[in-house]
């Protein structure tokens, strides 16, 4: 049995990124970036107004004197000619600044009166000019390799003025849950030793978010030569094989056996944590096989922990992007913990970073409420309020 470190550790060495491939700009939402972003054009391109009103030379304005207005700048269409002393152009948000002109004036505090507009007093201090490559300049990196392409990267993407990006290929997953006693949900209640299938649409959902494809997931009875071939089938469609249930030493836990046949080479089997001891990870026909605890609480925790990572590394990012350990003050005690390195699921409430009353492993119910783990040493005393500990988005 390794400790928690050693086996990201091993992730973070053996697991290499998958490749890269060009995509359209609208595709590329949730994706790694697999080179730098660097911007084509500087933003703005040329000095723009920030507000609706009027362009003027600020020296040759003052308050109440009238400005003969010349023309327009609407975002779009600039105006043509040059400002010249005596004159103000009128104009729009994110409209070009007009040759001449150095400042705009706010249309609240102007007067119009045909082709003559005045301005009240306190029109300053602001000139309300964005200058151009004020956000940035041409050529400037605005994303860096390894960055996801989340909501507002998207809008620096785009703002860079590219079509397409290089990103990370995305992983294919397979899963696999095991189990006699799996039945998909609203079908349990009808067989009398069924339990919902709950764990593959938990791994599911944090394989999406964690910009990856699901492409194969099937449930498996406890049947070591069915579970066999639906080993092979699952290598041959994916890059990663996630295997739940059937971890531990019981005569019917055959997760690690189904992929013997497949030549199943071990990187770590078994992490001294709690939850989640039986977390393993191996290699079999050249893919990846990651084995999760079949306790639902288990199987999120080390998934957080361990395919999180994993699925960083194959899209090309440092395992450290996904294990951001925040030191933070726990709201209420914590118990001593035993010989494996624990990590509590809490939540975060009014009083801050709350441990859940329920921690047993095979819970499912708390784990909606459970949004932070709190790694606990092992060998460590109880703790009390207030005191740092280090935690975990979960
Ligand atoms: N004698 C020992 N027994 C156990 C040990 C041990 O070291 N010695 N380890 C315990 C630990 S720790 C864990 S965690 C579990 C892990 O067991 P498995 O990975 O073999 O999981 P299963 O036995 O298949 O299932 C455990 C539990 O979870 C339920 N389950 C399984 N899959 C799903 C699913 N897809 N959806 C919902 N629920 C699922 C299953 O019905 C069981 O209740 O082993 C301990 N035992
Ligand atoms: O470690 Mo198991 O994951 O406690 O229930």
């Amino acid at each position: 049995m390794i400790g928690f470190d050693e086996a990201v550790g091993l992730i973070a060495e053996q697991v290499l990124p998958l490749g890269t491939e060009q995509v359209a700009l609208a595709e590329a939402a949730g994706r790694v970036l697999a080179a730098p972003l660097h911007a084509r054009s500087a933003a703005p391109r040329v000095a723009v107004s920030a507000m609706d009103g009027y362009a003027v030379i600020d020296a040759a304005t003052r308050p109440g004197e009238p400005l003969t207005v010349v023309g327009e700048s609407r975002a779009g269409a600039g105006y043509p000619g040059i400002v010249q002393p005596g004159q103000a152009v009128r104009i729009f948000t994110g409209a070009p600044l007009p040759a001449g002109a150095d400042r705009c004036i706010m249309q609240e505090y102007a007067t119009r009166d045909g082709e003559m507009v005045r301005f009240a007093e306190g029109y300053g201090p602001g000139w309300h000019v964005r200058t151009a490559g004020s956000d940035f300049a041409a050529g400037d990196l605005l994303l860096a390799a390894g960055t996801r392409l989340n909501s507002r990267a998207m809008i620096a993407a785009a703002a860079a003025d590219l079509a397409g990006v290089t990103v990370a290929r995305r992983p294919r997953v397979a899963i696999i849950g095991t189990g006699d006693e799996l039945a998909p949900p609203g079908e349990a209640h009808l067989r009398a030793d069924a339990i919902p299938e709950s764990v593959t649409f938990g791994v599911s959902a944090m394989v999406a978010e964690s910009g990856a494809q699901v492409v194969h997931r099937v449930i498996g009875l406890d049947d070591l030569q069915a579970l066999e071939t639906a080993a092979g089938a699952a290598l041959e469609a994916a890059d990663l094989v996630i295997v739940t249930g059937g971890a531990s030493v019981g005569e019917r836990d055959f997760a690690k056996p189904m992929f013997v046949p497949h030549g199943l080479d071990l990187v770590f089997a078994k992490v001294a944590i709690k939850p989640g001891k039986p977390v393993w990870l191996g290699r079999a026909t050249g893919k990846w096989v990651l084995g999760l605890p079949g306790n639902p609480t288990s199987a999120m925790v080390t998934a957080r922990l361990f395919l999180l990572p994993l699925l960083a590394r194959l899209q090309g990012q440092p395992v450290a992007e996904v294990l951001r350990w925040r030191s933070l003050p726990v709201a209420a005690p914590i118990g001593a913990t035993g010989n494996r390195e624990t990590f509590v699921r809490a939540r975060w409430d009014e009083a801050g970073l709350m441990p859940l009353g329920n921690q047993d492993s095979g819970a499912q119910g708390a784990l909606a409420q459970a949004d932070w783990l709190i790694r606990c040493p092992a060998g460590l005393p109880a703790l009390e309020t207030g005191q740092p500990v280090s935690t975990l988005p979960f």
